[in-house]
């Protein structure tokens, strides 16, 4: 009886939180610039956790590392669901591992992904990431200019390599085309804003397809049929190999040695495994263009990176992972890239299973949590400065590498980012060997003036800088023949 008083008294106190406007509740108070800059500033106002609504949603975010870690970690058996978007189901999405709901298809999902990318399983990859970072550096030699789609074929080749053994062609891989492709057109038709008016009124969906307005469900059936050209080809590629006994090591060919490959396991296999592209290859890239616009803004930094890998690798090889323990500042400059920029700002929200009493306050069953992560990297008391890019605040006084890093970016509790070891080791790897290798200045113009520039990011999920000027110029001595030899070990 005492609880379920105390649980209705809670119920009168939801957490805090700004006034919202009628229907459309706090949506349109959110910076364009990015909602994690208004939540950050609410919290300053409403504590570390408050309350908004999106239309009807009740939307909880949480705002320190305390309660997200109380909340999401010790609590994750009700925190570990996705919230429900009319969006998904509607375009054929729900396979990915990333939305989909708390439950035993996703365990199987996790299971696949943990059997081959868990922290010693995912070192298998690191020479095929080597040998990836290797033909970055050749594109990076040939054409500069060009190197935010060098990182993105980087990334891309690494998951795909991971996953399904598929060494993808840098002239415009079919299967790589295809994919992107069709991640295109789920880009525009699963905006925020179409999801939020759909989640508010489902009832939409119900007109016919004829009916005036209703061309979002035409559309929607078209681009159901091209998920497939998004998961078939790969993953036939996978059984073409297997069946030819000529497979490479791969998470696909493992799970289908391991779990079976028939049925609906076989179909899980296949889902889990499509959804590494999208969750991995836009990720990877954009955290390599934070790295390269701290470079040209901090040149202080580069210089004190190069010496360190000068000094340690010298300049007849190039730096690998036997190296890393060596290299404490080129760790130090990778955990302060995730922080200074965290490129998932506001993670990816999860979903209370069931209501939940915190602190007094109830966090009502299908609330959608948001974990603020840029609130997290912008605490004052653990990153003084934070606007400053500072690796040495990853360093003990004697230049050993602290116990603490920032990888609250990859998430949180059973839905930590699974294929967290494997991009850390193709970060790694990418940013010490260009730094060997290579210089990045600001851009100077005809008359040879410095362009300066403010730093901008795209207000999205996955929030990247908007394209900044900026020179990519081989350190001395470093030309194809020089690079020739380097790789040919
Ligand atoms: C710098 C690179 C990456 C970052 C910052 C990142 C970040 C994240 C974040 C924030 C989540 C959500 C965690 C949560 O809900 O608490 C996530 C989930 C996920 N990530 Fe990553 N990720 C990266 C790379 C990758 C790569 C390379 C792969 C695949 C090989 C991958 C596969 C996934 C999958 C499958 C999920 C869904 C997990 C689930 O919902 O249970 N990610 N990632």
């Amino acid at each position: 009886l005492q609880y379920w008083s105390s649980k209705r008294q809670a119920h009168q106190r939801l957490p805090p939180g700004p006034r919202p406007y009628p229907i459309v509740g706090n949506l349109w108070q959110l910076d364009k610039a990015g909602s994690w800059l208004t939540y950050t500033e609410w919290s300053k106002q409403y504590g570390e956790v408050f309350m908004i609504r999106f239309f009807n949603k009740k939307v909880i975010v949480l705002n320190s590392e305390r309660v997200i870690k109380d909340l999401l970690d010790k609590r994750s058996f009700n925190y570990s669901d996705r919230p429900h978007h009319e969006t998904i189901g509607l375009f054929g999405l729900g396979f990915r591992t990333v939305f989909m709901p708390y439950g035993d298809k996703w365990r199987v999902h996790r299971r696949v992904y943990h059997q081959a990318l868990h922290p010693e399983g995912a070192k298998i990859y690191r020479s095929m990431q080597v040998e990836k970072a290797y033909q970055l550096l050749q594109n990076l030699l040939s054409s500069p200019d060009d190197y935010v789609n060098h990182f993105d074929f980087f990334s891309g080749s690494i998951v795909m390599s991971a996953m399904y053994g598929y060494n993808a062609s840098p002239d415009d891989d079919p299967i790589i085309r295809n994919i992107k492709r069709v991640m295109q057109s789920v880009g525009q038709a699963e905006t925020p804003e179409l999801a939020a008016v759909l989640d508010a009124y489902p009832s939409l969906l119900k007109f016919p397809s004829w009916f005036p307005g209703a061309g979002v469900k035409r559309g929607a059936s078209e681009l159901r049929d091209r998920v497939k050209d998004m998961k078939e080809p790969p993953f036939e590629y996978v059984l073409k190999q297997m069946s030819a006994g000529t497979a490479e090591h791969s998470l696909v060919f493992q799970a289908l040695t391991r779990l079976g490959d028939t049925g609906e396991t076989a179909q899980m296999i296949k889902d889990a495994s499509a959804t590494a592209y999208s969750a991995g290859s836009e990720t990877t890239p954009t955290t390599m263009q934070v790295w390269v616009l701290a470079m040209v803004l901090h040149p202080e930094v580069q210089a004190r990176a190069q010496a360190e890998i000068d000094a340690v690798v010298g300049h007849d090889r190039l730096p690998d992972f036997s190296d890393r323990p060596s290299l404490p500042y080129i760790e130090a400059m990778l955990r302060e890239t995730l922080r200074w920029h965290p490129i998932v700002p506001m993670s990816i929200s999860h979903s209370a299973l069931e209501d939940d009493i915190y602190e007094g306050m109830l966090i009502p069953k299908g609330a959608t949590i948001i974990p603020n992560v840029w609130a997290l990297s912008r605490n004052e008391e653990k990153y003084p400065s934070p606007e400053r890019f500072l690796p040495e605040r990853f360093l003990t006084e004697t230049g050993e590498i602290k116990d603490e890093n920032f990888d609250l970016v990859f998430g949180f509790g059973r839905r930590i980012c699974p294929g967290r070891h494997l991009a850390d080791a193709s970060l790694w790897i990418s940013i010490a060997c260009i730094l060997a290798l290579f210089n990045f200045e600001k851009r100077k113009d005809a008359f040879g003036n410095i362009i300066d520039f403010e730093p901008k990011y795209t207000p999205t999920l996955a929030s990247r800088p908007y394209p900044f000027p900026c020179s990519i110029v081989p350190r001395d001595g470093v030309n194809s023949e020089k690079l020739s030899k380097l790789i040919d070990v």
